[in-house]
């Protein structure tokens, strides 16, 4: 069979993760060696059921806690290396804060900030001139459909546009990769659907690699690939890639 993805940039790769809480008697085995690789412009899901390992897996990605075993490379750059002593970056902050975006159920926003600012805080915060960091964050929100309310504080906004605004953050600081951690929750099925259309969308138009975990059935039959987890161990699959009408 053809591989669609064969001539695409690597965006992450995990060889032989393992992460393993406690110790002796008490050691809870969260994951047993996973194996994942995701091409840039790509939108993944990641499902389960509870306890699998999704959480474990996602805080591993996003360098939150340090994994057990094997690799990560992000970008091409090993990154963790457990045979050779774990992170091999210094700055752990930084390489959150600059090489992976963050999308969580709840949007999180700063109510009193205006839409501009909520998405221009992260690089502002980091230093990059206000003016560029606003002009970064108004090209986003443009292209998210919310340009009409860029001088609007958050707390003002339907909750939609609230997980656009969101949308928008995670992508201020041109990340390769994106962790979605059930963006669609709370969404009724025509949001929900709307925000995979958007996820898409940004993954084409700024080339993350983007991993969505989800429970949600509305949404898995628009990924073009899955993995499953269970037990701390993944399956890749073909998805249906449903294309998203509305
Ligand atoms: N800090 C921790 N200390 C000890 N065990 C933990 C810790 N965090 C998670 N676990 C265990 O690791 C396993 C995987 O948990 P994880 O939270 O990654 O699963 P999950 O698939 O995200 O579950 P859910 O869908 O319920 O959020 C479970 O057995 C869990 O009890």
């Amino acid at each position: 069979m053809l591989n669609p993805t064969a001539n695409k940039e690597v965006a992450i790769r995990l060889s032989g993760l393992t992460k393993t809480y406690g110790q002796g008697a008490n050691a809870v085995h969260a994951l047993r060696g996973v194996d994942m690789t995701i091409h840039r412009g790509e939108v993944v899901g990641l499902v389960g059921p509870s306890g699998s390992g999704k959480s474990t897996l996602l805080k591993c990605l996003g360098a939150v806690i340090e994994p057990s075993g094997g690799h990560i490379e992000l970008g091409g750059e090993r990154i963790f290396d457990e045979p050779a002593g774990g992170w091999q970056i210094d700055d752990l902050r930084a390489l959150r804060r600059d090489r992976i975006g963050f999308i969580f159920q709840a949007p999180y926003l700063i109510p009193f900030l205006d839409v501009t600012d909520n998405v221009a805080l992260l690089p502002m915060l980091a230093g990059k001139p206000n003016e560029k960091a606003r002009q970064r964050a108004r090209e986003l929100i443009e292209a998210l459909d919310v340009g009409h309310r860029v001088g609007v504080r958050v707390s003002m906004l339907s909750g939609g546009e609230q997980q656009r605004v969101a949308i928008a953050r995670s992508l201020v600081n041109h990340p390769p990769v994106i962790l979605a951690d059930e963006p669609t929750a709370p969404l009724d099925s025509t949001r929900a659907l709307a925000v995979m259309r958007i996820l898409n969308d940004m993954a084409q138009r700024y080339g993350a690699a983007i991993i969505v975990v989800t429970h949600d059935e509305k949404i898995i039959p628009t990924f073009k690939r899955i993995y499953h987890i269970r037990d701390g161990r993944t399956e890749e699959e073909a998805g249906e890639g449903r294309e998203i009408t509305s």
